[in-house]
């Protein structure tokens, strides 16, 4: 496969409300589903994945597919995503890391400086050709309903990179964007490289959309964010739009804490923007439109905090009531969470408010 092969996304999907939202239009009811639906929260995950490690599961196509198609299944959702993770690429690369259970990734030879940087090796798309596996089973699995593929932004993997797993200040990383510019963008370079190269790959092979992962760009200044990571991640979502041509899939940005980043994010190239539950998505909307980062009206992505899931029915059709009320100041919304499902959660919360978005939603 090479980066300029045809796109295979499913046209005739263009019509689905979760395809209708990210475009702008008026679907027949908001579209919703989970960051995280697939994983943890889910008893037949637990029984597939077990005694096969997390980024082995990640490239056994049959598994990826089973797992991805888990909540379709259940919850009926509007959107699948593919079960991957955003390290998957820089392990299929050769980076020696391993995700570990209730930690997170964890890099065995953390990238501290210019010779690291040197060393590290780039994505040949026949690397993560079991992905492109997974995703064209998947086009058959799933039916009418779309597939979203994915890819961590650069500043997210630099920082596990550069700390060597999870931090809570980055501050090796912040060390290194402000001591030594000069290594840190040849570093986001390679991982936008990295990141372009692993979503062509999925989009060749039929995604329907896809989504940035920025979930630690919150920890930025804006003026930082736009000065050390900005360009890079413009450059990811410009190249895709050039490698499908004529209509692009839709790319959704999102980040943690990114309230004070909507705008500088939504004007790197996304036509969604993910917003955490921190945010109403009415404001949200309107600082999208106030940094005039969009030509037409805002779509945003959110942003029911996942805590709330465990605070029982009525709270949950509360807060999902307001949250369908203030996304309708948006151009569009696609109803989510503010993050990833929380591993605790009762899937049949999660089925619940599925059926109650698309009721409360529904126009007749
Ligand atoms: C930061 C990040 C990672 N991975 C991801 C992000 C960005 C999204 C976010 O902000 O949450 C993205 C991701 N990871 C996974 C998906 C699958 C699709 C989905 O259902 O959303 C997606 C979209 C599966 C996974 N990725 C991981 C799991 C759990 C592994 C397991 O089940 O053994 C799953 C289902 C592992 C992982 N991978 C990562 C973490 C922090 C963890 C959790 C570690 C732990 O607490 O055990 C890195």
């Amino acid at each position: 496969m090479t980066n300029s092969a045809p796109v295979s996304a499913r046209r005739d999907l263009d019509d689905t409300p979760f395809l209708v939202a990210a475009r702008g239009g008026t679907p027949e009811h908001t579209p919703v589903w989970f960051m995280r639906q697939a994983g943890r929260s889910l008893p037949e995950y637990r029984r597939v994945r077990e005694g096969t490690p997390m980024l082995q599961a990640c490239l056994t196509p049959e598994l990826v597919c089973e797992i991805t198609a888990q909540p379709v299944r259940r919850h009926g959702v509007d959107a699948a995503i593919l079960f991957s993770d955003i390290v998957l690429p820089l392990y299929a690369s050769g980076i020696g890391l391993d995700i570990v259970a209730g930690t997170g990734p964890v890099v065995a030879e953390p990238v501290r400086g210019a010779d690291d940087v040197d060393r590290l090796p780039s994505l040949e798309p026949e690397q993560v050709a079991p992905v492109a596996e997974a995703v064209g089973l998947l086009t058959g699995e799933l039916g009418r309903v779309p597939l979203i593929g994915f890819a961590g932004a650069p500043f997210t993997l630099a920082s596990y990179l550069v700390e060597g797993g999870p931090s809570r200040n980055h501050e090796r990383t912040k060390a290194l964007m402000h001591s030594d510019p000069h290594t840190w963008h040849t570093l986001l370079d390679k991982l936008a490289t990295t990141t372009l190269t692993f979503l062509r790959v999925q989009a060749a092979a039929g995604v329907d959309a896809v989504q940035l992962f920025d979930s630690w760009a919150g920890a930025l200044s804006l003026r930082d964010y736009r000065e050390f990571v900005q360009p890079h991640t413009r450059r990811i979502f410009e190249g895709l739009a050039e490698t499908t041509g004529g209509e692009a899939l839709p790319r959704v940005h999102f980040g943690v804490g990114t309230g004070e980043l909507l705008g500088a994010m939504s004007s790197a190239g996304a036509d969604v923007v993910g917003v955490d539950w921190r945010v109403p998505l009415d404001a949200a909307a309107q600082r999208l439109r106030e940094s005039g980062s969009v030509p037409g009206e805002p779509v945003v992505q959110g942003n029911l905090d996942p805590a709330v899931l465990f605070a029982g029915r009525e709270a949950v059709e509360r807060e999902a009531r307001r949250i369908l009320t203030e996304g309708r100041a948006a151009g569009g919304h696609i109803f989510n969470l503010g993050h990833g499902v929380l591993p605790d959660t009762d899937p049949d919360v999660l089925s619940r408010l599925v059926e109650f978005v698309h009721s409360e939603s529904a126009r007749s």
